[in-house]
């Protein structure tokens, strides 16, 4: 069995390409960093190192590698051939690979089993908007038949794999949980054999607890982190007043999945306690401006803060936490982040309200909007 993975970064070579590997697939990991592919190509196997409670290192074989920007055709003729394609590229990179996904199906032979599509990327049904890509990158008429030769599946992947150190190659050091659900129905019964993932008849409770409890409390972490001038995840989480403030948000988001998706009410409890943990294990190098990253994807409509502080109060549930959580984002200011630098001018250049319709999706009759202004309004006069 063959599966491309496209992203062979953090995630991709310590999380989505092991599974894969024991899952008996020979992985044919796409990425446009010619180094980092380099290297892979260059290697007979890596290491994921497992740090925590019960950490084990696992030696990844029986991969090869594809520089995706300069060897295109190679690539289609690799995703022509396998049974599985899957990206953790990020979500705004979607539509760059979309179109040699369109390729390589469009190239598969007539009576090949179609291929499985899975995006692993943290966004609410992320493998919808790679199959939207892959649609508007062919037009219509042929994704007419480009759609009953592939399967596209949502799922939600969860492991908290840092940026890597200087000097360990492509090993990769990650923590001991993990967590992939995917979709079912698309697959109609003939499901991808990937033993470490969990096959969900429904995904939305699944992608929703996770992007709503571990990544709303992992950037919550990291905004009241950097705001206070503290470097790591770990660090930032022993600050009492952090870890009292990313637990109010944490209640807030528990409240709306269990009001909206029925979950246990203390199942849900322990799945908060125990990403807590997850985000205080100090052997896991993770800092504030990874986790961070990208705060204008992080602050729009349907992403970890605005999408539950918006159905909460469309339900009339408190969500003052998340509000101040959003406040602490507004500060999020790195040179290196390109979407960091580009939320601050805009702080700087836009009257509020439009800021808030802009950044965040939130007309101005919707009711979070006056909270999120009066955010945007107190960030604004500090610059001021
Ligand atoms: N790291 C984590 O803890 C984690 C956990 C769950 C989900 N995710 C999600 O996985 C995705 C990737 O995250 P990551 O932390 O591994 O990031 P990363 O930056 O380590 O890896 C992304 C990789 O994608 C590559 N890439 C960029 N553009 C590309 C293109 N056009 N074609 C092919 N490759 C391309 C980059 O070169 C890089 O190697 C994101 O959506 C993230 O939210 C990450
Ligand atoms: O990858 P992002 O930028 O959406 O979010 C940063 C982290 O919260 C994220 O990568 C987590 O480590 C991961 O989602 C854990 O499963």
């Amino acid at each position: 069995m063959r599966a491309v993975h496209f992203g062979a970064g953090n995630i991709g070579r310590g999380f989505v390409g092991l599974l894969l590997h024991e899952g008996g697939y020979e992985v044919v990991f796409a990425d446009v960093n010619a180094e980092l592919i380099d290297a892979i190509a260059a290697a007979d196997s890596y290491t994921v190192h497992e740090v925590g409670d019960g950490a084990k290192d696992t030696v990844v074989t029986g991969f090869r590698a594809i520089n995706s920007a300069t060897d295109e055709e190679a690539l289609v003729q690799e995703i022509a051939a396998a049974d599985v394609v899957t990206t953790a590229v990020g979500p705004t990179i979607l539509r760059f690979v979309a179109p040699v996904i369109a390729r390589g199906i469009a190239a598969r032979p007539a009576d090949a089993a179609p291929l499985a599509v899975m995006a692993c990327e943290n966004a609410i049904n992320a493998t919808d908007l790679l199959a939207t890509e892959v649609r508007q990158a062919v037009g219509d008429e042929a994704w007419a038949s480009l759609s009953t030769r592939a399967v596209f599946a949502n799922t939600a992947v969860d492991r908290i794999v840092p940026g890597q150190p200087a000097g360990q190659g492509i090993d990769v050091t990650v923590e001991t949980f993990y967590e992939w659900a995917i979709e079912t129905p698309a697959f109609n019964g003939s499901l991808p054999s990937i033993p470490g993932a969990h096959f969900v008849e429904e995904l939305a409770p699944y992608i929703e607890r996770k992007l709503f409890t571990v990544n709303t409390g992992h950037a919550s972490v990291a905004y009241f982190g950097a705001r206070a001038g503290i470097g790591t995840i770990a660090e930032a989480l022993a600050e009492p007043s952090i870890a009292v403030a990313v637990g109010a948000v944490l209640e807030e988001t528990s409240a709306l999945l269990v009001a909206k998706h029925g979950l246990d009410v203390d199942a849900q409890r322990e799945y908060r306690e125990t990403i807590l943990r997850r985000f205080a294990n100090v052997h896991l190098p993770d800092t504030v401006e990874r986790v961070g990253r990208q705060p204008l994807r992080k602050l729009s409509r349907t992403e970890r803060f605005i999408g539950p502080a918006a159905e909460l109060a469309e339900r009339g549930m408190a969500h003052d936490a998340l509000v101040s959580a959003i406040g602490a984002a507004l500060e999020f200011d790195v040179a290196d982040d390109e979407q960091s630098v580009h939320l601050q001018a805009k702080l700087h250049e836009l009257a509020p309200g439009t800021f808030v319709e802009e950044v965040t999706g939130l007309a101005p009759e919707h009711p979070l909007a006056p909270a999120v202004l009066a955010q945007v309004v107190a960030r604004q006069a500090s610059l001021a």
